[in-house]
């Protein structure tokens, strides 16, 4: 797909992208010049950024579009946390902690921040160390192509714990994953069909006892 047909679905799909085209482009742009360097998202999908990377990114919010406060486990190059970001950038109390533990890759999401006026925060650490101490300022925890379900949910297990919604993007693996969580019996899943990736699933996930 041309990059412009990619743009103009990826808008049809998610409307509310359209409000942020300017700081997409931005966004694009910075990509594509320190892909030069760094190799942040596979090559072959920066031709289709708009579907592969910005819509399929834009799940997150449109699955918890009432929370404000999320974290983004190893978010690369921003994917899905700094979308999340921008689409929340014009709401009073929003801000997204990127976690990403690649040094380079979190230098580029606060290039990408700094520019775009993104509200977030850079972790430049691993998920294990820095979600705990975010337990309480968290209402969501979001990741994309990070590690198979049942790990993320022991990653997130701190604002899980707390209440907070976990939102994943899967992968074709999404059913066997979802069944071994379900069988353990902690989580209460929903699932519902990717809109950007064929066979691709967006996978909801609460803590069944969170505190009253
Ligand atoms: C496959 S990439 C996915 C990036 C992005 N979420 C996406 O879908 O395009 C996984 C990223 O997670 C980071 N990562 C791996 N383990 C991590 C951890 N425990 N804590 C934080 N980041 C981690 C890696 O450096 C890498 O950038």
């Amino acid at each position: 797909m041309s990059g412009e047909a990619s743009r103009r679905k990826a808008i049809a799909l998610f409307p509310a992208l359209h409000e942020i085209e300017p700081e997409l482009e931005a966004y694009e742009g910075l990509l594509r010049r320190w892909q030069k360097t760094i190799n942040l998202v596979a090559a072959a999908t920066l031709e289709d950024i708009w579907i592969r990377h910005f819509a399929d990114s834009a799940q997150v919010h449109a699955a918890a579009p009432e929370i404000r406060r999320w974290a983004d486990m190893g978010s690369g190059a921003g994917f899905p946390g700094l979308v999340t970001a921008l689409l929340l950038k014009r709401e009073s109390g929003a801000h997204v902690h990127l976690i990403e533990s690649d040094q380079r890759k979190a230098a580029f999401l606060r290039a990408v921040s700094r520019e775009t006026e993104a509200p977030t925060s850079i972790h430049a650490e691993r998920a294990e160390i820095v979600l705990p101490r975010l337990a309480d300022k968290i209402e969501g925890v979001s990741a994309r192509a990070l590690a198979p379900l049942e790990n993320l949910l022991r990653l997130a297990e701190a604002p899980l714990a707390e209440g907070a919604l976990g939102v994943f993007l899967k992968g074709e693996d999404w059913e066997d994953e979802l069944t071994a969580v379900e069988r353990a019996g902690n989580f209460i899943c929903e699932s519902a069909e990717s809109g950007t990736r064929k066979g691709a699933r967006i996978v909801v996930v609460r803590h069944k006892a969170p505190p009253l």
